[in-house]
């Protein structure tokens, strides 16, 4: 049997829809918070929902990678590979991972529409300056005091998804209005 092949009818027999949600954009965009509110309010209704976090991705799924194209491409291939398996057995994979390049982002899209899994694209459309001034992790002010060199949106590239199925903008915003936005998206896909 073709690999794969058998996942399928689990979900079918489960009855639950997957879809592998991936929230791309800048660091501090707000896509981890996002995704954790998103899963939160699915598994209050009794839904499987699975966050995979870069932070824990990069720890024990894709250690020994940098920052490099070549390894944030890597990165985002294994993320998009664990996603879609997920996704096709009835879990919605929130991924909140950067993704910088449209062409990493387009592979993982094909590969779940070669799987006739659904894959949505949400970008987390927060400005540079802004996330700068949230600075989470404080990866912002070491770029500006020299300390680290190629962050995403200052010294290395972002491409902005052209298509996306859902732009989010959380500028000025609070949690609970961008949260519920995505949570109204997901139900109109009936993931929620
Ligand atoms: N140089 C550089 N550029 C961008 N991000 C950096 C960098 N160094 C460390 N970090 C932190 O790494 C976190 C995870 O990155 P990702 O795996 O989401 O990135 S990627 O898709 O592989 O590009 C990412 O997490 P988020 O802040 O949650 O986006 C960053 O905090
Ligand atoms: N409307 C909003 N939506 C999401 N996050 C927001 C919003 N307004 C402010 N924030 C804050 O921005 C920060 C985003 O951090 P995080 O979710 O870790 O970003 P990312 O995962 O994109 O690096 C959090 O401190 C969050 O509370």
């Amino acid at each position: 049997m073709a690999a794969g092949a058998t996942a399928r009818p689990v979900a079918a027999a489960t009855g639950e829809r997957g879809a592998t949600v991936w929230l791309t954009g800048l660091p501090s965009a707000g896509k981890t918070t996002l995704a954790r509110a998103a899963a939160e309010r699915l598994h209050a209704t009794g839904r499987r929902a699975e966050v995979l976090d870069g932070d824990e991705i990069r720890r024990f799924l894709s250690q020994g990678l940098g920052f490099s194209r070549a390894d944030r491409h890597t990165n985002v291939q294994r993320i998009g590979f664990v996603a879609e398996l997920l996704a096709r057995n009835g879990v919605t994979a929130l991924v909140p991972v950067i993704a910088p390049y449209a062409d990493s982002r387009d592979a993982v899209r094909g590969r779940h529409e070669a799987n006739g899994t659904q894959y949505l694209e949400v970008h987390v459309a927060t400005p540079v300056e802004v996330c700068s001034a949230r600075d989470v992790k404080g990866l912002y002010a070491k770029q500006a005091a020299g300390e680290l060199t190629g962050l995403t949106g200052v010294d290395d590239p972002y491409e902005v998804p052209k298509r996306p199925e859902l732009r989010i903008r959380t500028q000025g915003r609070s949690v609970a209005d961008t949260a519920a936005e995505l949570h109204s998206f997901l139900s109109e896909r009936g993931l929620a």
